[in-house]
């Protein structure tokens, strides 16, 4: 096995010094023993142009790494996008080749890139809130043209849990409840803006709006309840 993979990344040496002007493959990145998750939320060809407009906007309000390795320090941070939760964790990448090896976060098990949910969340720590960029693909159909409420909850669920999650450590969805303002194309690119409203206790209760980008038009209010959880609790209620 190791000798195979040794004689592929030689061939791939070979075939990288023979055509100079194509870019260089990283043969680390071929290393199959990764320590690093893959980030889900980084731009790709399917995105639309509104949507890298968007991203590009969010982004350079974010902290950025100066030429000099310093730390230019901004309001926001982009997170980011793993496949499954646990992946957040330290050590959670070996952990998750261990418990249930192949469930995958519902919003990035489907392989074709936008198809379904590509987005970004990018947070503001000091005003406890988040937006999130996001486009919803071909295959989110509900009434025809238009996204599933379904589809929509799940984002609207994502998106405030992970600020529940980012604020507070791990938590659970324990209420949840959506009203449906106007019907959002399918294809569209709109933003989800999270806050935290209120703490008590175990309980973190957060606002939410999904607007379109230019937060002209509402398509969906809610709001949401995460109760702080210990890992026992994840683990101790499988059988
Ligand atoms: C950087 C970080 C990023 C992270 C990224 C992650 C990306 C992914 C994000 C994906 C996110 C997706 C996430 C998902 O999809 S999570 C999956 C969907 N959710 C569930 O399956 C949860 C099932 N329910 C439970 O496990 C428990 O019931 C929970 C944990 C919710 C509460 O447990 P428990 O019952 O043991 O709690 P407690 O007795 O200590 O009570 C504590 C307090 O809470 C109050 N209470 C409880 N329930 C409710 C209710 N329904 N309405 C109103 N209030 C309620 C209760 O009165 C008490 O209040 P108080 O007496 O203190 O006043």
């Amino acid at each position: 096995m190791l000798g195979h993979i040794a004689r592929s990344l030689g061939r791939l040496q070979l075939l990288q010094s023979s055509l100079p002007s194509i870019r260089p493959v990283s043969t680390m990145a071929l290393w199959p023993f990764s320590s690093q998750p893959r980030d889900f939320s980084q731009p790709n060809s399917t995105w639309s142009p509104e949507m890298c407009k968007v991203y590009d906007h969010y982004n350079t309000l974010c902290d950025t790494d100066t030429e000099n390795k310093e730390r230019k320090r901004a309001p926001w941070r982009k997170l980011p996008s793993y496949n499954r939760s646990i992946k957040y964790a330290t050590g959670g990448i070996h952990l998750s080749k261990m418990i249930k090896a192949q469930a995958r976060l519902f919003t990035r098990n489907i392989k074709e890139q936008g198809a379904t949910f590509e987005y970004v969340v990018f947070v503001n720590k000091e005003e406890k809130r988040c937006v999130c960029v996001f486009q919803a693909g071909h295959l989110l159909e509900g009434a025809p043209g238009y996204v599933h409420g379904g589809a929509i909850a799940t984002m609207i669920d994502t998106v405030t849990g992970t600020l529940a999650g980012f604020l507070s450590g791990p938590i659970m969805t324990a209420n949840l409840n959506i009203n449906y303002r106007n019907p959002m194309p399918l294809g569209s690119v709109v933003l989800i803006h999270s806050a935290l409203d209120q703490i008590e206790r175990k309980k973190q209760f957060i606002t939410c709006k999904v607007t379109s980008t230019d937060e002209s038009k509402l398509y969906t209010e809610a709001t949401a309840l995460f109760v702080s959880i210990s890992v026992d609790h994840l683990f101790g209620s499988q059988n």
